[in-house]
């Protein structure tokens, strides 16, 4: 049994004898084994008029640098040898973690709007190949995967699947963490609750203006290699941190918190919606030229005073209440990681900066030095925190520079101050505030969060940002680039 298949660039002949994990694929330059775990289907397909069918053999390939793509080959032989074949390969693909029903956000307005065309495309004929079952929903309005999936039937789904930017990610995963945190009764107003957290999967399609989580999670943007990850079925569990205001959760973000200058760029670049992403490049300017300083206080946790055994973090559990009944399938038992583990209790670890800053921000996935760049780290021990102070326009324009270049130096300022921590409170003593209806203090102007790409409104002049290790999961296996 064999055929013609393109392997590492390179035209080999397959061959395969129905019992081994692996297809042998022989060329010129020696032997290559196609690995079970890069079939993404095999399928009969029957030529019009003729009784015979041929079988065909979808497979994923590394192209250049971390793309993949979906190839195919047709395999000849004996039609009761390739029957035998097919249902061999479908044993074995069956036996695979892989997602076999999905629910799809589709946000029309993201990017250059061409989410919907993705969508028909280049994902969906991609999961139909793969047998993946969809119910598709395109969004009319901003909040709408929250409000659906504050009841949506999740039981029999694998995974969640936003087309669009990284807003588009964060509605479901704000979404589907809530949805988690009621069913399990958890208060997840309070900053310190330890979150139920989350092993139904969420992947993302690229069709938005920055796709920042997509780039960190497969090394590029392209939306083939984010379908192909999907249907691989292979996840991380990714850090949340959730942010909150007088006595409410304002949000959940799995990438960035920046106040200050980096949230009142967001808020500039909506207002530039129609531009789409060009806007990125060019309203930041105009924000950074009328940056102002605010004063803040910032009470924070340190890393290194986290004393809680290994054993206290961890407590073992075969399924959350709230967990699909898809999920049983995984058979052993998870491990479960408590939120902030003895967070609250500890209040006499907590240290204190004070200052003029123009802005406070945390990253989520944490970027770590790798040789000469910054290369990101899901499911950090910390949140990185820093703060910049009052310096000259050029130093901060050269600052943010290095940053966006990921240059291992961009943090290496005398106006940069470092910390990491597993939470902090930020309070604005000097601005202006009034008491509401409620007795709560509220400002007089709001201040704004890049949360995410989104920018979020603060209202109180004290917000607490806390750590939620390992609390989302993700599709997609993370190496470092
Ligand atoms: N039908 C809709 N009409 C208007 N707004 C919508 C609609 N559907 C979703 N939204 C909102 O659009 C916002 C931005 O979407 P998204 O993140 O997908 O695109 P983007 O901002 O272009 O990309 P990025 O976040 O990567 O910069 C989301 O936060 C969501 O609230």
């Amino acid at each position: 049994m064999g055929g013609i298949i393109e392997l590492h660039k390179d035209k080999c002949v397959i061959s395969y004898d129905g019992k081994k994990e692996y297809f042998w694929c022989g060329n010129s330059s020696g032997e290559v084994c196609l690995q079970m775990s890069d079939i993404l289907a095999v399928k009969n397909y029957w030529k019009e008029g003729t009784p015979n069918s041929s079988l065909v053999l979808h497979y994923v390939v590394q192209s250049k640098g971390n793309i993949l793509r979906a190839k195919s080959c047709v395999i000849t032989g004996k039609p009761d040898q390739r029957l035998k074949l097919r249902d061999a390969i479908a044993v074995i693909l069956k036996s695979f973690n892989r997602p076999k029903r999905l629910v799809v956000f589709v946000n029309p307005i993201s990017g250059h709007k061409k989410a919907v065309n993705i969508y028909i495309n280049k994902v969906k004929p991609l999961f139909e190949l793969c047998n993946i079952l969809l119910k598709t929903l395109e969004t009319e309005r901003p909040g709408q995967p929250i409000e659906l999936l504050e009841k949506y039937n999740l039981r029999l789904m694998d995974g969640l699947v936003a087309i669009g930017g990284d807003g588009m990610f964060s509605e479901c995963m704000n979404g589907l963490l809530l949805r988690l945190q009621k069913d399990a009764g958890v208060d997840y107003n309070d900053p310190d609750a330890s979150l139920a957290t989350s092993t139904l999967p969420i992947g993302i399609i690229p069709a938005g203006s920055g796709n920042m989580l997509v780039q960190h999670l497969h090394g590029t943007v392209d939306v083939e290699t984010a379908v192909i990850k999907i249907i691989l079925g292979n996840h991380l569990l990714a850090n949340v941190a959730s942010v909150h205001q007088g006595i409410s959760l304002s949000s959940y973000a799995v990438l960035v918190l920046e106040l200050g200058l980096c949230g009142d760029m967001m808020k500039d670049c909506e207002k530039f919606r129609w531009m789409g992403p060009k806007r990125y490049e060019i309203v930041p300017l105009g924000t950074i030229l009328k940056r102002k300083a605010i004063s803040v206080e910032i009470d924070f946790i340190p890393e290194e005073s986290q004393k809680i055994k290994a054993s206290d973090k961890l407590h073992q559990f075969t399924r959350q209440m709230s967990l699909p009944a898809s999920h049983c399938q995984y058979g052993k038992k998870l491990q479960r990681f408590q939120s902030t583990p003895g967070f609250a209790e500890n209040r006499e670890c907590w240290l204190k900066e004070t200052g003029r800053v123009y802005g406070v921000d945390s990253y989520v996935v944490t970027l770590k030095k790798k040789d000469d760049i910054l290369v990101p780290c899901f499911g950090d021990s910390a949140l990185h925190v820093w703060m910049t102070d009052t310096c000259s326009l050029s130093g901060h324009v050269n600052q943010l520079r290095l940053l966006q270049q990921l240059k291992p130096s961009c943090w290496d300022f005398k106006f940069i101050r470092q910390i990491r921590c597993r939470g902090y409170r930020v309070k604005l003593p000097s601005a202006a505030f009034y008491i509401d209806g409620n007795g709560e203090k509220k400002l007089k102007k709001p201040m704004y969060i890049n949360c995410d790409g989104e920018a979020l409104k603060v209202r109180c002049p004290v917000l607490d940002i806390r750590i939620h290790q390992k609390a989302v999961s993700i599709f997609g296996r993370v190496k470092c680039w």
